[in-house]
């Protein structure tokens, strides 16, 4: 239902087009709003994701309505998870009349984790994305994405040195179109079990001797890294596709080693 004030003004979204294209994706981007997310221990995890929504437009239609998005965040209400992601898609292409819509939010996300030794808890920050798709006459998907930060020790260094091996921070991205619910914490967990060694927020000295020698009893290359996490992503049930990328950022270097991996699970 308009509003009385909006009655009398033209509607030029809902216009005909006459250049017979249809628009892929139509909508908004780089929206900033606070989200809630459930976390899998049921908690509630407060961030602040940027947003991208947008549909599908006829050929015949001038324009989408663009302030339906916004409204659609506005009506939200609670903690958001799969489920939720996926409600909320459906009621986009609802609300915009559109056959095909997709959602994306991007956020920080942090993790409480223990140090190796000491035990001394601390958070540690990830980039995850959340997209929750519907394409026309195809079953829904939700597509999880993480960057975990680890290490990784060269194994040539390690193996040609007389002590010492040169080790570096390296952003793993983990891609994963979901068949069902996977945690972030479930998908962090292999970047980091697979990773020379996982990296915290805080750490004492016991715990800074353990790291430094766990990295160094288990050297990996770029290319180790993205096999070893493939073998685990081809492994698990609940991953339909999936994709890993890993950026070493060298040490010896001014610039990163990069390898990505990609499959789908039958
Ligand atoms: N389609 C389209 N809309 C734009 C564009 N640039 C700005 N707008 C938005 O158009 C909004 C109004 O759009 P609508 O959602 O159609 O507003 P409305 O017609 O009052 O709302 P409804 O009655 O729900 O359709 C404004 O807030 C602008 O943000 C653009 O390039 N394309």
């Amino acid at each position: 239902m308009n509003a009385p004030e909006t009655l009398f003004l033209p509607d030029v979204q809902s216009s005909v087009d006459h250049r017979r294209l249809a628009i892929h994706q139509v909508g908004v981007k780089g929206l900033r709003y606070p989200l809630a997310w459930r976390a899998a221990s049921g908690e509630t995890v407060s961030t602040v994701a940027t947003v991208t929504m947008s549909v599908g437009l006829p050929p015949e239609v001038k324009g989408t309505h663009m302030s339906r998005f916004v409204e659609l965040l506005e009506a939200r209400d609670g903690a958001l998870d799969h489920a939720g992601m996926l409600a909320m898609a459906d009621e986009m292409l609802l609300r915009l009349d559109a056959a095909s819509g997709r959602i994306e939010m991007a956020f920080p996300y942090f993790i409480r984790k223990a140090a190796p030794v000491s035990g001394v808890e601390s958070l540690l920050d990830y980039d995850v994305t959340l997209i929750a798709e519907r394409l026309a006459n195809e079953a829904p998907r939700i597509t999880l994405r993480v960057v975990a930060p680890v290490t990784s020790l060269c194994p040539c260094s390690k193996k040609i040195s007389a002590y010492g091996a040169h080790n570096q921070r390296s952003h793993i991205t983990l891609e994963a179109r979901l068949r069902a619910p996977m945690d972030i914490e479930a998908l962090v967990r292999i970047a980091e079990d697979e990773a020379s060694c996982e990296v915290f927020g805080l750490l004492k000295r016991p715990d800074e001797k353990w790291v430094t020698e766990r990295a160094y009893d288990n050297p990996k290359f770029v290319e180790d890294l993205v096999r070893d996490i493939a073998l685990r992503m081809a492994a698990e049930p609940r991953i339909a596709e999936w994709k890993v990328a890993s950026e070493n950022f060298e040490s010896i270097h001014n610039h990163s080693a990069y390898a990505e991996l990609y499959g789908c699970n039958l």
